[in-house]
Order: C-alpha cells, then sequence, then structure tokens
C-alpha cells in the first residue's frame, strides 16, 4: 500500500482541506454503522485542526474520539494531551461528542497498563487515525530508544506505558497493533523540519531508530500524510 503525501503552502490549507476529508469520513461511518471511531493526537500541531472540526455540523453524538497517546499527567496539567482535546476540540457543536480517555485513578502507568488496555481493546475499527510525528521520529508515545519501543510495536495489548528515554514524562501509547486496527491513518505535519524527518523516515526501513516508520512502511492500512511546509 503506498503511502499518499498531500503538500500545502500553509496550516490554512492544510486544515481546510483535511477538515472537509474528515467531515465526510465520519459522516459516511455514521451512515454505514450508527458511528464513527476517531483517534486523535496531541502535541501542537493538531490545534488548528481541533478549533475547525469543532465547529462543524455533524452527528457528534454519534462521534467517539480516543487519543493515540497521553502524558502520565493529571487532565489539568498543561502537557496534558487530555487537556488539549477538551479545550480545541470537544466544543462547541463537538462538544456532543463522546470521548474516550487514555488516564485512570492509577499514579503508576505501568499499573494501568491492563486497565487501559482493555478499555480500547473494547473499541471497534477504527474508522480514522490521525497521527503526529516527532523530529525523533517518534509517533503517537511509541518513541526510539524507548526501553518498552519493541513491545509498542509486537504486543497484543492495545495500550502500554512507556518512559521516553529523554523526556520527562511517563506516557500511556496505543500499541502498533490497536492503532493498525483502523481504516485509514493519516499523518498531520507542519513545518520544514518534520518535512525533513519524513523523507527519512520514508527513505529507510529501519524502526527502532524512526518508530513512525512501522507506519509507514505497512501494507495493512491506507495512510495519507498532510504536510504544511510553512
Ligand atoms: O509528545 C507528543 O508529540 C507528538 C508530536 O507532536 P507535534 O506537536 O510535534 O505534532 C504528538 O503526536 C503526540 O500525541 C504527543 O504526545
Amino acid at each position: 500500500m503506498t503511502v499518499s503525501i498531500q503538500r500545502f503552502a500553509n496550516d490554512k490549507d492544510l486544515v481546510a482541506y483535511f477538515n472537509r476529508k474528515l467531515r465526510l469520513q465520519l459522516e459516511q461511518a455514521i451512515a454505514e454503522r450508527g458511528h464513527a471511531y476517531l483517534v486523535v493526537s496531541g502535541g501542537r500541531t493538531p490545534i488548528p485542526l481541533f478549533k475547525t472540526l469543532a465547529k462543524q455540523q455533524l452527528a457528534w453524538p454519534q462521534v467517539t474520539i480516543v487519543l493515540a497517546d497521553e502524558r502520565w499527567v493529571p487532565p489539568s496539567d498543561a502537557a496534558s494531551n487530555e487537556k488539549l482535546v477538551r479545550e480545541h476540540l470537544l466544543q462547541e457543536q463537538a462538544a456532543a461528542a463522546k470521548f474516550v480517555s487514555l488516564l485512570s485513578a492509577e499514579e503508576d502507568p505501568y499499573e494501568a497498563e491492563e486497565e487501559i488496555s482493555e478499555r480500547l481493546a473494547q473499541l471497534p475499527t477504527f474508522d480514522a487515525v490521525i497521527l503526529g510525528m516527532g523530529e525523533d521520529g517518534h509517533t503517537a508515545s511509541l518513541f526510539p530508544g524507548a526501553e518498552e519501543l519493541q513491545c509498542g510495536l509486537t504486543t497484543d495489548a492495545a495500550a502500554l506505558a512507556v518512559t521516553p528515554k529523554d523526556a520527562p514524562l511517563a506516557r500511556m501509547s496505543m500499541s502498533k497493533k490497536r492503532l493498525l486496527d483502523s481504516r485509514q491513518i493519516y499523518f498531520h505535519l507542519s513545518g520544514g523540519a518534520k518535512a525533513a524527518v519524513l523523507d527519512e523516515a520514508l527513505a529507510e526501513q529501519d524502526v527502532a531508530s524512526m518508530p513512525v516508520r512501522a507506519f509507514l512502511h505497512q501494507q495493512q492500512v491506507p495512510v495519507e500524510v498532510l504536510l504544511a511546509s510553512a
């Protein structure tokens, strides 16, 4: 399955295109199966898309939104991906959507793995998965150099705790297997630095050094990369 790449001059043009595409996909899922399941990522890149999606007239009560990964902090913490989704996506029209958190009452994410995995395993095939990519080639919270990376790429579990080598926060990430149980994967990337990282990720197959390659070089799910160069 080849990766299609859509290049845009700026975020505004990318978000306009992506919003139209996601709307159609969610509407089609609801029409065909009565519900749509959308996986989103955190960080900073998705904010303009979230703000636009939140305004869309959709059957939002028939949409469930799930995070691909989470920083293991309270949802009130500035670093929380859940906080980001609640503040920018679950607003306006989209406030009626359902949300499945990756957090739990457990302080230690490693103690919460089974609970979160079971929660995510109960969800059906995702209709759309929106992933980001760090400049180190991580995606979701599958980080190069993390002790748990090999597990994240091979486990049957739907989620796992990860402590990135260089990042201060422990994480909870969906596993490769759970993320690939989907109808469509998108990569939402912005900026020249990410364009260079994407070229490197496409040029070689080694997943350990760039875990994003596990999703770019696979034949199971169609992948579309949306890249804003500025
Ligand atoms: O830490 C994370 O980073 C990635 C990339 O974020 P971006 O702002 O550079 O797009 C993100 O996809 C992931 O959800 C987040 O936890």
